[in-house]
């Protein structure tokens, strides 16, 4: 390896991800409308990120999400993909930059989860052969076998299988950029839980640039890297991690919104390694066991069916490495005044 190690990147200071999307002052005003759907928006989305716009129905998501690929044509403002201005580019050429999901997954009936998966492909002009390997990994990738799931038509497939021929498609042409609305929507919770574990592992290995629009809190705080909180005309209310809303809501209408029980939601999204005692710590195992990456709400779970106000700390081995208990877990929330950021 001779490369010199980069110019000007002192050790420690990881610089800023660059955004891959912006909008820039953003506003949409349908005809025949008073009020504007998307007032002024301004949000930028780090390469390699999850954003989630959550917010109540009617309050723009889809708008915003459908501006950034000119779905809709913004009525004032920029829209930025990686730095160029996209605003007046030409939307087929921007579309196959940015992979599109939605609810209804939208695959074309007569046509077989290939011909669907290869369709922007094809019509790129890539070789056939050179197609049909691309379907094949895709596949691979969100967990559906190729051979029998290559040949098939739509109607044959579960839901939840048609949402991962969606996504397959989505990213054919291995666009930088990613937007989906509603994934997850039209799926029975089961499914849906595990469909979003699997897009989780899909996205540590392809690390796109995702927007993903939800009403649901509990998706927006499990897959959000950060989350858009839009409140009416897509007035963005508060921007940042789901931990850092659930703890510090910006105003009355995110705390109503995150609701009663952020505290215990927020359990979710804090490892037991990261507050766990040595083990010999204070308080009795009792039996409850709990994995240093699991959360604070498994762990709770954990002591809570043991009958015990600690549980041991396992490492990755399977070895005790610490205990962490009740009184533990309730200092260091924010109420507390141990947690936070
Ligand atoms: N084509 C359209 N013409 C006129 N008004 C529209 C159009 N599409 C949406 N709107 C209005 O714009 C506002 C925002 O709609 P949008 O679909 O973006 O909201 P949303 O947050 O995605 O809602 P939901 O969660 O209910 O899907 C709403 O008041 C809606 O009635």
């Amino acid at each position: 390896m001779t490369e010199p190690a980069a110019a000007g990147t002192a050790e420690g200071a990881v610089p800023e991800r660059r955004e891959m999307i912006r909008l820039e002052g953003v506003t949409k005003r349908y005809p025949g409308q008073d009020a504007p759907a998307v007032d002024d928006l301004t949000l930028g989305v780090r390469e390699g990120e999850i954003v989630v716009l959550l917010g109540p129905s009617g309050c723009g998501k889809t708008t915003t999400l459908r501006l950034i690929n000119r779905l809709i044509e913004p009525t004032a403002g920029r829209i930025l993909l990686g730095g160029e201005d996209v605003t007046r580019a030409d939307p087929d050429e921007l579309r196959r930059r940015i992979g599109y999901v939605i609810q209804q997954v939208g695959l074309f009936p007569h046509m077989t989860v290939a011909a669907n998966i290869g369709l922007i492909p094809r019509t790129l002009g890539r070789p056939r052969k050179r197609v049909a390997e691309r379907v094949d990994e895709l596949l691979e990738m969100v967990g559906l076998d190729p051979g029998g799931y290559r040949g098939r038509y739509p109607k044959e497939l579960s839901g939840g299988e048609q949402q991962r021929v969606g996504v397959a498609r989505a990213l054919a042409a291995d666009p930088p950029a990613m937007l989906m609305d509603e994934p997850f929507g039209a799926i029975d919770p089961i499914t849906r839980e595990r469909l979003q574990d699997a897009f989780l592992e899909l996205q540590e290995r392809i690390r796109k640039t995702i927007v993903l629009v939800t009403h649901d809190l509990t998706e927006a705080l499990k897959l959000g890297d950060r989350i858009a909180i839009l409140g009416g005309r897509a007035k963005l209310v508060q921007y940042d991690t789901p931990a850092a809303i659930l703890a510090e809501p910006a105003d009355a209408f995110v705390a109503s919104f995150v609701g009663t029980g952020a505290a215990m939601r927020r359990l979710r999204l804090v490892e037991v390694g990261s507050i766990a005692l040595p083990a010999g710590g204070p308080g009795r195992a009792g039996g409850a066991t709990v994995r240093a990456d699991q959360s604070l709400y498994e762990a709770l779970d954990a002591m809570l069916r043991a009958g015990a106000e600690s549980a041991t700390v396992l490492d990755g081995d399977g070895r005790p490495a610490g205990t962490v208990s009740w009184s533990t877990i309730v200092r260091q929330t924010p109420a507390a005044g141990g947690g936070g950021r």
